[in-house]
This record gives structure tokens, sequence and C-alpha cells, in this order.
């Protein structure tokens, strides 16, 4: 890399635009969509779809909800042709409307309207670049020149349109590289085109402005959109498109703002696929609005599935932390994090109204398909709130708040251990072996029998059988309750413990139903252990959880 970058690069110019209004607005509904996954995203793939995967794909699109769909590039072969001649054969839904695109060249436009014969309505796309460089790199052709490209092209789409009275035909007309030329030149050649195609507000035209490389801040593109809006003479007959590349990485950003300054539709691609860096992901942009109260029209409640088919389709893998789609999206992995989405399902559960306000997730996973399971998993940066959760989801345990500190310590040792991260088997392993479930303390219950003395219910009497070392033998106490009792039972054997704290509930319910005990205990140096106890029978497990916790003891 340069020192100097400024010798070889320069800084995108602004627009001259004092009084823009797009800062101050809110976008309050969805923009027109329009998939280009079957033109942009196909003709960025190394292996194009072949037509088991275009008609996969458009018939996914269907699903979700497009209206508009770019089905493809006619002329650049029979893979899209024909497979844009079969859709028209097979029946495209009545509310959809296929669009193909085309160079601005007489044989591709022809062959572009052979590709549509047959079709009760279409939208033709022509495009040809304008900006300084493409016009003399590119083109090696003047202002003029490159604009009688613009109105010769789409006098030919008119006039193959005429041709084919049988079908109701749209126009949309792409100043490529709209976001690097010169704003008076490309509102210039759209004025002509609208000119020539007779833009009305019944037949408005659609003029695209593309973001064909992203090379300024989303801002610059929404002054230039602004801007464009503002100066175009017949509003009112033409449809505003965005099409935003993401060279920078701010596609969405670039689509947003540029909504906000007026636009009326937006072309992109599931996940961002398309060339480069892909076009504006339409994923992102229809749940960003949805997280902000604004139906997309576009249904992604099972987004996962819409992911899988587009990997498929594309052979392209959707990055695990892509926005709502990724594997990782929905998972926190650290402790704080853990801790307060937590606390966050627990405030929701317990409100009564339905926003949605959990600390970390901007979504609430459901509404895109996702179950609470994976949302917090654990390895070495998790803590106790992330640990108890997964026991809980796993196992219905429900530990107590300073347990959970005692059970993480375990937790975050075997993960610091084994460098990994730990599933709900390990950690219910663990936790199995921490509390001595599977037998392995001390202190083993095989039977208990408890009675009253002459006090009543205030004298309890604890009759046990257990094995200490491995050795079977009986154990008798006496106490104001059962756990007293035991308690009495265990000063026998040498181990003086006190409960401070005691927590025991349900876990599942009818004849399969649980008891969980839980035992907070004090020794007589003042340290605190913990012993856990599950038993179909309450009072059993009890009594496993105080011998847990002298096991620990
Ligand atoms: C920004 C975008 O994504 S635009 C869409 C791009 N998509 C594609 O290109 C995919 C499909 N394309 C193709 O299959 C082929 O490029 C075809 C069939 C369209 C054309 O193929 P060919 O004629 O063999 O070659 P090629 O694409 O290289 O054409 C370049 C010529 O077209 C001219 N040209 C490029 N764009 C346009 C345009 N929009 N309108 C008119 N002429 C154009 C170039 O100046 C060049 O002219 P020259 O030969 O006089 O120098
Ligand atoms: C054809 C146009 C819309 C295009 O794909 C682009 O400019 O990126």
């Amino acid at each position: 890399m340069l020192a100097d970058p400024s010798v070889k690069y320069r800084p995108f110019p602004q627009v001259d635009l004092p009084d823009r209004q797009w800062p101050s607005r809110t976008i309050t509904r969805a923009p027109r969509w329009l998939s280009t996954d079957l033109r942009d995203g196909n003709q960025a793939l190394i292996d194009p779809m072949d037509a088991e995967k275009k008609r996969r794909m458009f018939d996914m699109l269907v699903r979700i909800g497009l209206k508009e769909i770019e089905v493809g590039f006619p002329a650049s072969g029979a893979t899209d042709f024909d497979f844009i001649q079969g859709l028209v054969r097979a029946g495209i839904p009545a509310d959809v409307w296929p669009q193909v695109l085309t160079q601005a060249r007489e044989d591709l436009i022809v062959r572009t309207f052979d590709s549509l014969e047959g079709a009760e309505r279409a939208v033709v796309h022509m495009y040809n670049a304008v900006s300084p460089a493409w016009r003399r790199i590119v083109f090696g052709m003047d202002r003029a020149q490159v604009k009688k490209i613009a109105t010769d092209g789409v006098a030919l789409l008119a006039r193959e349109a005429n041709r084919r009275p049988g079908t109701d035909w749209r126009f949309e007309y792409s100043p490529e590289t709209f976001s690097t030329a010169e704003l008076e030149f490309s509102l210039e050649v759209c004025e002509a085109v609208c000119d020539v195609l007779d833009a009305s507000p019944d037949r408005p035209v659609i003029l695209n402005l593309p973001a064909t490389v992203e090379a300024a801040t989303a801002n610059i593109y929404a002054d230039q959109i602004e801007w464009f809006c503002r100066n175009i003479s017949r509003r009112d007959s033409v449809v505003i498109s965005l099409h935003p590349h993401n060279d920078r990485g701010t596609g969405v950003a670039a689509a947003e703002l540029g909504v906000m300054a007026g636009a009326d539709r937006v072309e992109g691609c599931l996940f961002g696929n398309g060339e480069r860096t892909g076009n504006v992901d339409l994923v992102t942009l229809g749940l960003n609005l949805y997280t902000q109260g604004i139906a997309p029209g576009l249904d992604f409640s099972d987004v996962d599935a819409v992911r899988k088919t587009v990997e498929y389709c594309t052979n392209l893998p959707v990055h695990p932390r892509h926005p709502y789609a990724g594997d990782l999206v929905f998972t926190a992995f650290s402790g704080s994090h853990q801790d307060a989405i937590k606390k966050g399902f627990a405030a929701q559960a317990q409100r009564n109204d339905q926003i949605w306000d959990v600390p970390y997730l901007p979504i609430d996973p459901a509404d895109v398909g996702c179950s609470y399971e994976a949302v917090i998993r654990v390895n070495s940066q998790s803590g106790k709130g992330g640990v108890a959760w997964v026991l809980e989801q796993d196992q219905g345990l429900k530990l107590p708040r300073r347990m959970q500190g005692d059970f993480s310590r375990a937790v975050q040792a075997l993960a610091d251990e084994t460098s990994r991260e730990l599933n709900a088997a390990d950690i219910w392993a663990v936790f199995r072996k921490e509390y001595g479930l599977d037998g392995g303390g001390r202190f083993q219950l095989i039977d208990y029998h408890e009675d009253y003395g002459p006090g009543g219910n205030k004298d309890r009497r604890f009759a046990g059988r257990i094995t200490l070392d491995g050795r079977e033998q009986s154990l008798s106490g006496r106490g104001n309750g059962l756990i007293s009792s035991v308690l009495d039972a265990l000063g026998s054997c040498g181990v003086a413990l006190e409960v401070v704290d005691y927590h025991e509930h349900a876990i599942g319910a009818g004849t399969d139903a649980q008891a969980a005990a839980y035992v907070e205990a004090r020794r007589p140096d003042g340290s605190l252990v913990y012993g856990a106890g599950i038993d179909p029978d309450v009072a059993t497990a009890s009594v496993k959880a105080v011998l847990s916790a002298a096991n620990a003891a």
C-alpha cells in the first residue's frame, strides 16, 4: 500500500445540495422490490445457474412475495433464453412482472423480445454506461454519442413492443454507472429516454439509478438520488429505482438513504449475491424494515430455508455472521451478552405486551423461524447466566442464582481445558458429575425412612441406608424438619453443615414429572457448598441434595 494514497486515489466530490431533505425523513413503508438474483446475481457466479436451479430460485422468489423478478439476460445465450421461454410457456403468476435485461444493440434487443414471445406482461430493461470513464475507456464516445446509444436503443424497444401487441410491455432504463457520472448528464439522458418512450403517469418508465460501482459514502448516493428526483421533469411519470452494489460494504445503507431521498423501488439480490462484493441484500433490507415495525412485503418467516435454497442455487455460502440469517447471528457465547439475553427473555415473558425488548437481539429469532435453543451457546467466554440457560433449556433445571456461579466454575474449567464449545450434553455431564447424580461422591443414598418423634411435626427422625466411601451403612438423625434431621445424621459422620438456602421445583408434568432440589450449605469455616438432587419424590430429592452438598464438603 502507498504511504500517501492521495497520489493514486481521489476523494469523491460532494453533491451541491445544501437544502437536502433526506436526512430528516424516515422510511414509513416498503419500497417496491425487484430481485435480480437470476440476472445480476447469476452473471456473477462461477457456475451460472442451470435451468433447474433457476426454476427453483424463481419459485422461491415468488413464494417470498417478489412481484418484480429480473429473470435473465435473454440475449446472453441459450440457457437464459430457453429458461425465460420456458417460464412464459409454463405461466407466470398474474401478479408477477418478469423483467429482462439487454444492451442497447438492435440484434440483442430483438432476441430479447423473442424470448418473451407469448408473455402476458413483461418489463424490458435496457442499459448503457454514461459516466466519463466508461465514455472514454469503453465506448470512446462523447456525451452526445452516448446519449444517442440510449435514445436509439429505447426507440428500438418501442418498435419491438409495437410489433408485439399481445404483451403488456413496460420499460426500464438504467444509466449504468449513474453514481460515478455527472448528474446533469444522467438527467439529460433520462429525460431523452422518457421522451422517446412517452412516459406518462399510467405508463411510467422505470429509471433505475445504479451504483454500478459503489464509490462514495452512502450520503452522497442519497444526495444524488434526491437531486435527481427533484430535477426530473415528469416525476409522476417515472418510477425511481435504486440498484446499489456493495463495493464499500455500504450497499444496504445506500439503499436505505436512497429510499429516504425519494426512490420508489430497490433492485437487489438475496443475501447480497451479485457482481464483485454483490448487489444490495434484499433480506437485510426487508428485515431492517421489519424491525422498525414496517411490513416489508417479503416473507422471511423461514429464513433458513431461503438461505439453503440460495446456497444451493448459487453454490456460495452465506456468511455465519450475515445479518438475520447467518448461523451465528442469534447466538451469544459471551457471558455478559448471555446474562442480558436471559434476563431479557424472562422480562419479556412477564410483560403484558408484545413489544420486543430483549438486549442484544434486534429481532425475535422466532419471527424468522429460528428457535431460542441456539441463542445461547457456551464456550470459555461464557458466564453463569449462559450456562444456566442451556441447562434450563435442555434439562428443565432452574438453578438458584448463587448456585449458577458455583456450577459455572466447573463448566468454565472444562471449556478452558478443552478449548472448544460445550454443547448441552457436555454441560449436563458436568452437572451430573459435579453434584454426584451418578454416584461417585463419598455419600450416596440407598434408601431412607422418616418418622416423627414424640414432638410430632417438629420432631422428625431420619433413618437412612447410605454408602459412605463405598461401604454401606446406616445413619440416623433428628431435627425439626427432614433436612435438619439429615444434617444431624451427617454430623455423626463428622460432616458439619448448616443449610442457608434451599429451592425445589418440578421438572416436567404428569406421571413423568420429577422434582429437583438445590441446597446451599455453609461449613464451619464459613465457606459455601452446593448440592443438587433429582428424584420423582420431592422429599427424596431434597435428601439427595443434602448428601450432594455433603459430598462437596
Ligand atoms: C452492470 C451490468 O451488470 S450490465 C450487465 C452485464 N451482463 C452481462 O454482460 C451478461 C450477459 N452478456 C453477454 O452474454 C454478452 O456480453 C453479450 C451477449 C451481451 C454481448 O456479447 P458480445 O457482443 O460478444 O461481447 P461484449 O459483451 O464484449 O460486447 C462489448 C461491446 O458491446 C458494447 N456495449 C457494452 N455495453 C453496451 C450497452 N449497454 N449498449 C450497447 N453497447 C454496449 C461495448 O462497447 C463493446 O463494443 P465494441 O465491440 O464495439 O467495443
Ligand atoms: C444494468 C445495471 C442496472 C447494472 O447491473 C449495474 O449498473 O450494476
